[in-house]
């Protein structure tokens, strides 16, 4: 795939420069994780514009109080919590049953990295790719028919850590591995890119457009149990508004309309590679090529597709 320029957006842009003079006004956004870090950011540049904004959050009390800061500091009172745990697939189902009516911004945001334990769901997956892929896959295949009403868009929160593991699609859960908190956090990212291509793929007939992006590191609690030794310095991580902008970009600029399948990195298309680059800045400037493969993302959907319908009957 040929990389694309699309916007003249620097890797320093904020979300609220990308988002400047935008009217948003009833277009429907549903962030998850929306309550903290680079979640919550977004869903303040969105509501900044007018969009009706909805976070799903694991505490509702906590997200019902940061809806309302939202909506106080951007003066727009259509922003709300609503609870959903993205491991139990019975939360997740309760979101959707509740959606009514079009929803134009999907933004798979939540995410948990590097669990110190290895740590199996209900439904029998290790929790990084039940939370950071299985949860979100089974949101998005639920609210399709939302999405599907006025051309939604589905924006997935992967990271530059996939190039660190393809989904090991005979180990997943680390039966037959020793667990390793970092490589299962990097796995359920690449099955996040998966999943966006995935959709790109099945979805665009239906004008759905679907596209993956690192953020960069920033300094949130998402890094709690990584903290200093990540691979990008500390004078290298970005602030909140610079890393949310690249998921603004992708959820709410009309320079991407229409445009699916691809995933971003500081506001531009990342670059294809066959081998992780050891430079810090070109990694996180890089996409793997097993991440964007169809056979790849066939046999996740696939398998997640089975996964998610065991899980209901
Ligand atoms: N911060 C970074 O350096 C960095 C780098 C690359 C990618 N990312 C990605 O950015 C996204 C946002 O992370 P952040 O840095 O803002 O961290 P954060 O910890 O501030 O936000 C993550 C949110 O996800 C929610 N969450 C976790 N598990 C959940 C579950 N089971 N159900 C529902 N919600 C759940 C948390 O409650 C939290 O609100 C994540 O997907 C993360 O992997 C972050």
């Amino acid at each position: 795939m040929t990389r694309r320029i699309f916007t003249p957006y620097e890797p320093t842009t904020t979300a609220g420069e990308i988002v400047r003079g935008l009217d948003l006004t009833g277009r429907r956004a549903l962030i998850t994780g929306g309550a903290s870090g680079i979640g919550r950011e977004t869903s303040r540049a969105l509501a900044g514009c007018g969009a009706d904004v909805t976070i799903a959050v694991r505490n509702l009390d906590q997200g019902t109080e940061v809806a309302a800061q939202i909506a106080a500091e951007t003066h727009n009172p259509w922003v709300r919590a609503v609870h959903v745990d993205l491991t139990d697939l019975g939360s997740v189902h309760a979101l959707v049953t509740s959606w009514d009516g079009p929803l134009h911004v999907l933004v798979n945001n939540a995410g948990v990295m590097a669990l110190p334990q290895r740590d199996l769901s209900a439904l029998g997956f290790e929790q990084q790719f039940m939370a950071n892929f299985l949860g979100h896959f089974a949101l998005a295949n639920g609210l399709r028919p939302a999405l599907a009403q006025e051309s939604g868009r589905i924006v997935s929160v992967s990271s530059s850590a996939h190039l660190f593991s393809p989904v090991v699609f005979d180990d997943i859960n680390f039966d037959f591995r020793p667990y390793d908190p970092r490589l299962a956090y990097a796995q359920s990212k690449t099955a996040v890119v998966l999943f966006a291509m995935g959709a790109h793929q099945r979805w665009s007939r239906d004008a759905i457009t679907s596209n993956a992006l690192n953020p960069g590191a920033i300094a949130t609690p998402l890094q709690r149990h990584v903290g200093g030794t990540l691979a990008t310095p500390p004078d290298l991580q970005k602030t909140v508004e610079q890393g949310a902008s690249t998921s603004i970009l992708l959820a709410a600029s009309p320079a991407l309309d229409g445009v699916g399948g691809r995933y971003f990195n500081d506001n531009q298309e990342a670059e294809t590679v066959d081998s992780r680059p050891a430079d810090v800045q070109d990694l996180n400037n890089a996409v793997a090529r097993y991440a964007l493969d169809s056979r790849n993302a066939d046999r996740l959907w696939g398998m997640a597709e089975r996964a998610v319908a065991a899980a209901a009957t």
